[in-house]
């Protein structure tokens, strides 16, 4: 039984399929990238394996207990279990860095609210920002306020974490130290679902990798199978691209 199995996965917007039978799956602690043109569904997919974009076929399992989409207590049991960063941070403006980590263990999880602090500041520790919890998001740089929501996704101590293009809005020097925190992370035992197009991290950090195109998955492969070896002409053509055009 694999950590998370994701089975003939449909999605469609206004009735656009936009995943058209989205078969993969992640073990305990692994690193699964998915990578892909733009437009190939893998937000799309993080979207809807955390319940944002309503499924519209298939099976998701998170240690071979399914999730029923349509279904609040699923739902709600599905967001102690994974948590999603996203591209644009969202932090709430008007808290401090470590009232923005510890709010969903005490509003949503009823932990109190000393032991969320004391938690989220273990968190902001963790992601090099011990001495940054009294600050506003406005007095973090972007890669400071990304790394806060890294750690306020980490506060419900999610089993998976999604990390949906966590560097694509920052300053070029600012990518590295987001990288430097999720590196830090894989290892850590966490599950993650990697969307990205930072190839050299997603080339370094992936235990296995995902190519996508047009909704539907093209290939599935180690890091090496995929960047040397790819099978599939449709991959080697991605990757390659996406090499050249970073060389
Ligand atoms: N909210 C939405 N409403 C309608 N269509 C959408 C919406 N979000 C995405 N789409 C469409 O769904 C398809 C898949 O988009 P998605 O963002 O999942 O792709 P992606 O692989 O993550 O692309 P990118 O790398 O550019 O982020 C695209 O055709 C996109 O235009």
């Amino acid at each position: 039984m694999h950590h998370l199995d994701v089975r003939d996965l449909e999605a469609s917007y206004a009735g656009n399929p936009v995943l058209r039978g989205v078969t993969l799956s992640a073990d305990k602690g692994e690193v699964v990238s998915l990578i892909g043109p733009s437009g190939s569904g893998k937000s799309t997919l993080l979207r809807v394996l955390i319940g944002l974009t309503p499924p519209t076929a298939g099976a998701v399992c998170i240690g071979g207990t399914a999730v029923d989409y349509a279904d609040k207590r699923s739902l709600r049991a599905l967001r102690s279990r994974m948590s999603i960063v996203f591209q644009q941070f969202n932090l709430f403006q008007n808290m401090t860095a470590l009232a923005n980590v510890a709010i969903a263990p005490v509003k949503v999880h009823g932990v109190p609210k000393r032991e969320a602090e004391e938690r989220a500041m273990a968190l902001l520790e963790k992601v090099g920002l011990g001495h940054k919890g009294d600050s506003y998001p406005d007095q973090l740089s972007g890669g400071q306020q990304q790394r806060v929501a890294i750690a306020r996704a980490l506060a419900v101590e999610p089993e998976i974490l999604l990390l949906d293009e966590v560097t694509s809005a920052l300053d070029p020097e600012r990518v590295g130290e987001v990288l430097d925190t999720v590196r830090a992370l894989a290892g850590d035992g966490i599950t993650m679902l990697l969307v990205s197009h930072e190839m050299a991290f997603v080339r370094e950090i992936s235990t296995r990798v995902v190519m996508m195109d047009a909704g539907q998955v093209v290939e599935t492969g180690t890091s090496a199978e995929i960047f040397t070896a790819a099978k599939m002409e449709r991959t080697r053509a991605f990757v390659g691209a996406v090499i050249r055009h970073a060389a």
